[in-house]
């Protein structure tokens, strides 16, 4: 079974975000690739995009995600406010490797002011090469950071009396 990829961008990412896209529906590893917006010409803030993708993958309804923004810093870190997801920038074929092979990352963030479009849209395709293996070296790291997150989120629950 394929890949299910959710994408998104603003206004600063929206012209890479539809070259990636449809790079993405051309491969044959991904079965389907969920546009979350924003649409050509229209304008939302980059975090109400970032955190409806990122619930996207949280929720199960996709695998990985793809944001574009003009650094795709912010879009990092909105997603990375969702329970769950590991989003993080990368603009070198090494650094998405790791991103899958290290941190198990489900979401890859890029920037349209800061690389080029055949840049992107081959780390957009080279993100799809790896797999996280739950057995590496690496797996106790991840599992660390999810340990941390689920006793900070305890805490703010009990702390907001949910
Ligand atoms: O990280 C934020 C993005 O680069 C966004 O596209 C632009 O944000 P700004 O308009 O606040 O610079």
């Amino acid at each position: 079974m394929g890949f299910r990829v959710a994408i998104g961008a603003d206004i600063a990412g929206v012209d890479y975000k539809e070259a990636i896209k449809a790079d993405l529906k051309a491969d044959e590893r991904i079965d389907e690739v969920i546009d979350l917006g924003v649409a050509p010409g229209e304008d939302v803030d980059y975090p109400h995009v970032g955190v409806k993708v990122a619930k996207e993958v949280a929720e199960g309804r996709a695998d990985r995600a793809i944001l574009v923004c003009g650094t795709g810093m912010g879009m990092a870190i909105s997603a990375n406010k969702v329970p769950g997801i590991r989003a993080c920038t990368a603009h070198d074929s090494f650094s998405v490797e790791r991103l899958v092979l290290s941190n198990d990352a489900q979401v890859l963030c890029l920037g349209q002011r800061v690389i080029g479009l055949h840049l992107a849209r081959r780390l957009a395709k080279e993100f799809f090469d790896y797999t996280f293996d739950s057995s590496s070296a690496s797996a106790p790291k991840v599992d660390a950071i999810s340990a941390y997150e689920a006793e900070l989120g305890a805490g703010s629950g009990e702390a907001r009396g949910c």
